[in-house]
């Protein structure tokens, strides 16, 4: 067992060695960016996702309810603005739906969640109570799985409008926004993460944590896997 701390380089380079188990290699997200998926796989996978994109700003509301230094609340406020929308921006949620019309989905059916899988509302209402009993810290550390969604978000804008020309190309904004605002988002959750966890333990506590959260995407796609299948088209 490791007795003396990682420097804040090693540390970082321990993070990001998670990447490995990124729900970029789930089998159901190559079926989708590798260009085999249905219709009615990227749909569902539009669908169930929104879930997601709407448990974001409750799971960083629920990080600002627990933290106490002003500079850092300032600074996460943005992502709840970037995803709920201000002033003339419409915001991340509704450029979800509208990836979802895009795809030939009813905003209705989006909205009213009859899609989503139950081990998807299961994963990601998980995330949502971590970050609301968890230490701040702890809950910032759990969104660094956004260091490596830029990748994933590239993959779809290079090779959807190839694999899946069916869906209209405006309704691959939302992919273009993230690739921004995650690197923006990643940047100041790292350094937060490597200024206190800067013992061994509390280390060893950032890559559970770091984990969980891979957990979190990977059983949403089991679910999903689940509910629509692996098999490609032909
Ligand atoms: O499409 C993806 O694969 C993906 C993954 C993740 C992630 O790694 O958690 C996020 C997003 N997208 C995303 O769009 C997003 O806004 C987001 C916020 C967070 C977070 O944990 O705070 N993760 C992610």
């Amino acid at each position: 067992m490791t007795t003396t701390a990682w420097n804040r380089d090693d540390f970082e380079a321990r993070l990001r060695e998670k990447g490995a188990a990124y729900h970029i290699h789930h089998p159901f997200n190559r079926l989708l960016n590798e260009g085999h998926a249905t219709r009615e796989q990227v749909r569902g996978w539009v669908a169930n996702r929104y879930y997601y994109q709407i448990a974001i700003p409750l799971k960083d509301a629920a990080i600002l309810s627990n933290c106490p230094d002003r500079a850092v609340r300032r600074e996460w406020a943005q992502r709840i603005l970037d995803h709920d929308g201000h002033g003339d921006d419409a915001g991340g949620i509704e450029a979800w739906l509208r990836l979802g019309l895009a795809t030939g989905l009813g905003r209705e059916e989006i909205e009213d969640l009859r899609h989503v899988a139950p081990g998807v509302r299961f994963a990601v209402d998980a995330y949502v109570n971590f970050a609301r009993r968890a230490p701040w810290q702890e809950a910032v550390c759990s969104s660094l799985t956004e260091l490596f969604a830029p990748k994933i978000h590239r993959e779809r804008l290079a090779g959807w409008p190839e694999h899946y020309p069916w869906i209209e190309s405006e309704g691959l904004a939302y992919f273009r926004n993230r690739l921004s605002q995650a690197r923006r988002d990643v940047e100041h959750g790292l350094q937060l993460t490597l200024a206190h966890f800067d013992t061994p333990a509390l280390q060893r506590r950032a890559l559970e944590v770091l984990q969980f959260k891979l957990d979190v995407l990977w059983s949403m796609n089991d679910a999903m896997a689940l509910k629509y299948g692996l098999a490609e088209v032909a």
